[in-house]
């Protein structure tokens, strides 16, 4: 067991419900950090927080001995505080991410004296969050301070895996989480990694990476998407729609053929896998809302992420358009959840400047290619 510091960035549903609880179970001393203030009130007040298991037995755990620090109220506590840790990481959103580090560097800033390692891991839904994370640290870093860095600071790569929906309950602290949950963390070469419960650690990331964002997220974006057009509000509703069980699975066929192809996996195992996955979609013990996972349509049609990418890799794979992962990326040009500031943005954008440049703009899809046809088809035949 550790007795160490972990300050983590986002006490939110990954925060509390994911890697704060394996942080907690392995000893750390978790610090929060936060720039919502009832949250951080509420933690310091109580404490402690309980996970509850989404299944039928619903078993719940206390996470005990966490306390938390405002980001820009407390600052320079926090900055001490990443001073001392053994471990920094993350779960705020990607486009959050890079805020932080500023606030980073400056906590690197105070170890420069030190020998001590740290080791700071992006924990988001997306491809390399750690790298864009230190290459956003490094230039704020002083010559002596980047000299501590490439001695002793690791910022390793990770992919996330949980479930963690909505939440409604009295106490805000709560979190109800899927059972499923997989940590992987890319351990850098030469270099050692904190110890911490439940956390996978392998030599190269990227087959599970590209795995979990193009079924899991994949999957779910597609099932929210199309759910948000049938005027479908909650996830398992969505599921178990015919038509949009069947796009579902069209994509993740798409998405299965390119990773098989590219990884050397095996044909049979991958589909187990996207059936362990559709399933957890179903899970009737979780609440969740399309606008959720649905969240971020122009994060989420970037280059780099959940469609985009595979469909890409796709075309480059078997020189052929595929058609499901199409259809999704002209679905979540259509979401227009009015709470939602990315959607509002992509219907203006769309409005404005008209659909072929939205798409060349927001997927970065050249409108030559059979791609970008295919994508605007589906748009205008997407009912
Ligand atoms: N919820 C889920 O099922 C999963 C989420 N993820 C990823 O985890 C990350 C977090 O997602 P959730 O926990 O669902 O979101 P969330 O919205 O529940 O939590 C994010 C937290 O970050 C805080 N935050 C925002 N700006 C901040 C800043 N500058 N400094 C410190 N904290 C800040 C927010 O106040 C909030 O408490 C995202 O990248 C998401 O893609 C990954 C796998 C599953
Ligand atoms: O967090 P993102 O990238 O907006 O994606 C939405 C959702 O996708 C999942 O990671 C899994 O599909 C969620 O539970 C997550 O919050």
């Amino acid at each position: 067991m550790s007795n160490e510091i972990a300050v983590h960035f986002g006490a939110g549903n990954i925060g509390r419900g994911f890697i704060g609880w394996l942080l907690a179970q392995s000893g750390y001393q978790v610090v929060f950090a936060d720039v919502n203030d009832d949250l951080v009130n509420e933690i310091n007040e109580k404490g402690r927080y309980q996970v509850i298991l989404a299944n039928e037995e619903q078993a719940s755990f206390w996470v005990e001995g966490v306390t938390a620090l405002h980001n820009v109220k407390e600052e320079r506590a926090l900055i001490e505080m990443i001073g001392k840790a053994a471990i920094v990481t993350t779960a705020v959103g990607p486009t959050v991410l890079p805020l932080l580090a500023k606030i980073i560097a400056e906590g690197m800033e105070q170890r420069v004296r030190s020998k001590e390692t740290l080791t700071v891991i992006a924990c988001e839904n997306m491809i390399g969050g750690s790298t864009i994370l230190q290459e956003a640290v490094w230039p704020l870093l002083s010559a002596e301070a980047r000299l501590y860095g490439e001695q002793y600071v690791t910022f390793p790569n990770a992919a996330v895996d949980r479930i963690v929906p909505n939440q409604v309950h009295q106490d805000k602290l709560t979190v109800m989480v899927e059972p499923f949950c997989e940590w992987v963390v890319e351990m850098p070469q030469g270099a050692q990694l904190p110890k911490v419960a439940g956390m996978l650690t392998v030599a190269n990331l990227t087959p599970y990476i590209e795995r979990k964002l193009f079924t899991v997220n994949t999957g779910h974006a597609v099932t929210a998407y199309l759910g948000y057009m049938k005027e479908i509000s909650s996830i398992e509703d969505a599921i178990h729609n015919e038509r949009i069980l069947f796009a579902v699975r069209s994509a993740l066929e798409e998405t299965g053929a390119l990773l098989e192809k590219k990884f050397d996996f095996s044909h049979e195992e991958h589909q187990i896998y996207i059936d362990k996955i559709i399933e957890r979609f179903k899970n009737p013990y979780i609440s969740d809302y399309v606008t959720r996972v649905g969240r971020s349509p122009i994060r989420k049609i970037g280059e780099n992420d959940r469609f985009v990418q595979p469909a890409r890799q796709f075309v480059e794979a078997f020189n052929e358009t595929p058609k499901a992962l199409s259809q999704a990326i002209a679905a979540a040009l259509k979401f227009n959840d009015p709470e939602d500031a990315e959607a509002r943005q992509l219907q203006a954008a769309i409005l404005r400047d008209g659909l072929d440049q939205a798409i060349e703009d927001y997927t970065g899809i050249k409108p030559y290619t059979m791609l970008f046809q295919r994508i605007k088809d589906s748009y205008y035949s997407l009912v």
